[in-house]
């Protein structure tokens, strides 16, 4: 009997899918991987084999209201078509906040969603949508082990000066600091690099993970020391539609002057700001930097400025850089991004090989660069799949 592998990485507008099988003891390997994307515009699920092959596709243009439980249904009886003679054994998901009391993956029970369903107002673009998927699977297979692996785990090596706002400790003591996120991602580039470079991989490394969340890591000997975002997944640089560091005092201004609900104050700062706010035309890099409209241009400009900022910032907490590092869709994507980004930060010491950049190489920087540029594709579902294995060789042993 072959063993299938679930792993669910669902957001806010996308439910993304690994399908690992194994025979016995073996290594598992990839057998598919997809996505519905565009959920509450225009849903669309794709599916393909590991060489890219498309195994399926379904759009559904005139249903932009199709819920998230009724995608990841047509999700899941597509999976369970493909199992052919293996059986569904264990599923891994990306959780996103595991707050102080979680950094381990863990093997989920009805106490540990309890627990996790109390962390929805510190990540309420994102835990929903994580645990909703974990509900749906104990519905339809109730024996089947599901396992946590949260986004918060990697940056738990931070020193507590990084941690730590300047708040009176007793609401600190609370737990209200920095958590930090896109840590799957982080883990599994660090992991990367350590095969393709590992003398590189033992310095000081930025990485910066630029998707419709995005956000920068410092990582030291393997280590995250720092990272741009905080107690929530707001904090930092300008995302898709979320707006990134922002003095607290304006949500003050917004409660008490503009006489703003809590909950209006939360879609503007999650859904309405970002590359969308500043654009006023669309939250997809892609489109913005198609646009012939100022604005769109402006967006671009005050995205790249924040991650310069963010760069010098993080160098700073290492006390220097060897590395620079992107991934993400606009990260492993977008030439021109990654050279405006590099030209800004020419006085920490890189270079950038235009050539190599526009082809998208792995390696971007030019030879006598003294920072080395590189782009590397992130897979958070295979460090979810990994974990998802360690937690069940643990219970059986
Ligand atoms: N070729 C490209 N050029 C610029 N941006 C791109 C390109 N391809 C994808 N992107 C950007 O990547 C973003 C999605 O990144 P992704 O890492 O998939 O995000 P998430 O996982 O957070 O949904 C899109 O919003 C789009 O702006
Ligand atoms: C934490 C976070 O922002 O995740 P995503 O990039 O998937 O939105
Ligand atoms: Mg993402």
């Amino acid at each position: 009997m072959r063993d299938g592998i679930l792993v669910i990485n669902a957001g806010s507008s996308s439910i993304k899918f690994s399908l690992y099988i194994a025979n016995g003891d073996e290594k598992p390997l990839l057998s598919c991987k997809g996505q519905v994307e565009g959920i509450n515009v225009s849903p669309h699920f794709v599916a393909k084999a590991p060489h890219g092959a498309v195994l399926n596709e379904q759009r559904w243009p005139d249903q932009p209201n199709l819920s998230h439980s009724a995608l990841f249904k047509y999700m899941i009886d597509w999976i369970e078509s493909q199992l052919g003679d293996a059986q569904l054994k264990a599923a891994g998901h990306r959780v996103v906040h595991g707050g102080s009391q979680y950094a381990q993956p863990l093997l989920i029970d009805d106490d540990l969603m309890v627990e996790l369903e109390k962390l929805v107002p510190l990540a309420p673009l994102h835990q929903p949508h994580n645990l909703a998927p974990i509900r749906a699977l104990k519905e339809v297979h109730p024996e089947l082990l599901q396992v946590a692996c949260f986004d918060t785990a990697f940056h738990r090596s931070n020193p507590w000066t990084s941690q730590s706002f300047a708040l009176p400790r007793k609401i600190t003591g609370e737990g209200v600091k920095r958590y930090g996120f896109h840590g799957l991602s982080y883990e599994y580039i660090a992991r990367q690099l350590g095969q393709i470079a590992p003398a590189v991989a033992r310095g000081k490394v930025v990485v910066c993970h630029l998707g419709s969340g995005a956000s920068m890591c410092a990582i030291s000997e393997g280590k995250s020391i720092a990272s741009t975002m905080g107690f929530t997944a707001l904090d930092g640089l300008p995302m898709g539609t979320r707006t990134g560091t922002l003095d607290a005092g304006v949500v003050l201004y917004l409660l008490q002057q503009k006489g703003m609900s809590a909950k209006e104050i939360e879609d503007m700062l999650y859904k309405q700001s970002g590359l969308i706010g500043v654009s006023g035309v669309s939250n997809d890099m892609r489109v913005l930097l198609e646009s012939s409209e100022p604005h769109a241009a402006e967006a671009v400009e005050l995205f790249v400025y924040r991650i310069s900022r963010e760069l010098g910032s993080l160098a700073a907490a290492m006390g220097g850089i060897d590395a620079l590092v992107f991934t993400a869709g606009i990260g492993e994507h977008s030439p021109k991004v990654r050279s405006l980004v590099c030209e800004h930060a020419q006085w920490l010491g890189v270079t950038i090989d235009e050539d190599a950049n526009k082809h998208n190489a792995q390696l971007i920087s030019t030879i006598d660069s003294p920072v080395s540029i590189w782009v590397i594709p992130t897979d958070e579902e295979m460090m979810i799949a990994k974990h998802t294995r360690e937690v069940l060789h643990s219970i059986k042993a």
